[in-house]
């Protein structure tokens, strides 16, 4: 644990840190504490009074953040200067949902006029699925539309199509296929009718083996079921910053969505990569998503830091990452339509500040993005809740609850509800020895057995977590939500100084992975990489012989 060293408030903020009494102590130290650690915002309410803070916490993080220039660096995002530098991006996720002035321009074009050009594209699009004039090639309407991408260009879309579950227009039906394992695509298609299947091939770079794979053998599904080349345009659209690469593929330049540098993957759900939420919930609620982020987006660029949502739920993961050890966080949606929200968190958290180096290239010498990982209440608490409660890790939690479900199911929801608030409440007060002791006695144990067994009852409490409520899930309080995380990312990365926009990671795999794919389906190739990928190979090699296809 080095702490923030580079900052001048470092010092103080780990004394601080260090100094502070523990929750229960706090809690019976201000009886309002837990009303004092709320704040409303966009629909959203986050009760952040079970962690380990108090006023001079927020003071210090105050200080903090204008150290780290936080307020300025905000502005620039959102004036569109190339902040992503490593790729000489700009960052204007924000422009999609109206956040940013009008008159920004990328590359001498007006970004608010490119996204209301493209909303509208959308919403005739989406009109003509709805109105049953998009025919496939033997004149039939379409049913279905399958969404094909991967990482960006399909996490986001997927949790919020399936979250938004209740607002489905069932005009269409809307699925999703990512992986490059045949399993995703041949399950899919088995259920599918080739006459009535539009595709949208996803992707920013129209590049990625596993989209561009998927979407080859879509085609030959078509084909087989007796398409035409020139038929293929009606069972084709593409959502894509690379026109040429479809056009190629041989998707009409009229049939793709455009996609630009200036929006990263992991920030795309508001662009057309949004295009199979459209279609499942319709123009109108896909415009309530986007108001719901503005809404978010306002309150982050307006809120002083003690009052900004977003900015508060980083300063607080900073200071357990980089003052308390903590390496992961936990997503805990107790909501069944947000079960995807941990795995699209993860994207959006781990690929933005899973990062080793601070903007001017020197190292980073403390710990960085966490790992973030969880699932659905209660199913959790009966797999890994007891290592947070009981573990030796230090896991920082967000709860996440919607006051009311769209499913009215005799008392589910207040049963859901309980173990939602029991939960936090029980990581933060624990239970001591003495505690255990006494119930054990009270259950009528011998001394003896009490003291054999009370240790293993022990829980050591003051565990921190994060409480986020909203009335119910709508696009709107969705929109803010998933709003909240983008803007959470973009602070802890701020406060690290290091690019969150850029993922240069993920490229070596990818490098890696063509040069193996070519060992692996040509026998001739030489096995001269290392012992271990070497025995790989070839034992890959060998059961494919057994299998016939080599
Ligand atoms: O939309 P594309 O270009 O197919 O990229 C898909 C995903 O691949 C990545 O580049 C790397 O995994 C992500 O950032 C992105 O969301």
């Amino acid at each position: 644990m080095t702490g923030l060293t580079r900052y001048p408030c470092n010092d103080a903020l780990a004394q601080h840190l260090d100094d502070l009494p523990d929750l229960k102590t706090l809690f019976r130290q201000d009886p309002s504490r837990g009303e004092r650690y709320s704040l409303d915002a966009a629909g959203l309410t986050l009760d952040y009074s079970k962690n380990h803070l108090n006023e001079q916490t927020l003071a210090l993080f105050a200080r903090l953040a204008e150290e780290a220039g936080l307020e300025g660096k905000i502005k620039a995002m959102f004036k569109g200067q190339p902040i992503n530098h490593t790729e000489g991006r700009a960052v204007l996720h924000c422009a999609l949902r109206g956040s940013v002035d009008s008159d920004v321009m990328v590359d001498g074009v007006k970004v608010s006029q490119e996204v209301s050009q493209t909303l509208a594209k959308m919403a005739t699009f989406v009109d003509s699925l709805y109105q049953g004039r998009w025919l496939g090639f033997t004149g039939k309407a379409i049913t279905d539309v399958v969404s094909i991408g991967i990482g960006g260009s399909f996490l986001g879309p997927k949790i919020v199509t399936e979250a938004l579950k209740p607002f489905w227009q069932r005009k269409v039906a809307v699925h999703y296929v990512a992986n490059i394992d045949g399993a995703a695509l041949a399950d899919k298609l088995a259920g599918l009718d080739p006459q009535t299947t539009l595709f949208i091939t996803a992707s920013k770079s129209f590049g990625t083996q596993e989209t561009l794979s998927n979407s080859e053998s879509a085609r030959d599904w078509l084909k087989a079921a007796g398409a035409s080349f020139e038929d293929l345009a009606k069972h084709f659209v593409a959502v894509t910053a690379n026109v040429p690469k479809a056009e190629a593929f041989g998707i009409a330049a009229q049939n793709c969505f455009p996609m630009w540098d200036w929006v990263g993957g992991r920030y795309s759900l508001w662009s057309a990569i949004g295009l199979p939420i459209a279609l499942a919930i319709g123009m109108a609620n896909f415009e309530a998503l986007l108001a719901g982020a503005r809404d978010m987006d306002q309150h982050f660029v307006s809120a002083p830091i003690s009052a900004n949502m977003p900015a508060l739920m980083a300063l607080i993961g900073v200071s357990y990452i980089n003052y308390q050890g903590a390496s992961s966080h936990a997503l805990l949606p107790y909501d069944h339509g947000l079960r995807a929200l941990p795995g699209y968190v993860q994207q959006l958290d781990m690929e933005s500040n899973g990062k080793g180096c601070h903007q001017d290239g020197s190292a980073i010498s403390h710990l960085t993005g966490p790992v973030i990982w969880g699932a659905e209440g209660t199913n959790g608490q009966h797999a890994f809740h007891q290592l947070l409660h009981q573990g030796k890790q230090l896991i920082p939690a967000d709860f996440i609850l919607p006051l009311e479900s769209h499913y009215k199911l005799g008392r589910h929801h207040a049963m859901l509800a309980s173990n939602c608030f029991a939960q936090s409440q029980a990581l933060m007060q624990g239970k001591t020895l003495a505690e255990a002791q006494g119930e054990l006695r009270q259950a009528g144990l011998g001394e003896a057995e009490v003291a054999a067994l009370a240790p293993h009852k022990v829980m050591p409490g003051n565990r921190p977590s994060n409480t986020l409520l909203m009335d119910k899930v709508t696009p709107q309080t969705l929109g803010a939500l998933i709003a909240l995380y983008e803007h959470k990312v973009l602070v802890q990365g701020l406060i690290w100084d290091l690019n969150s926009f850029d993922q240069w990671g993920v490229e070596l795999g990818k490098v890696l992975g063509n040069a193996v794919l070519d060992k692996l389906e040509d026998q001739s190739q030489p096995l001269d990489l290392d012992s271990s990928t070497n025995g790989l190979i070839a034992r890959f090699r060998q059961q494919q012989q057994k299998g016939g296809a080599l």
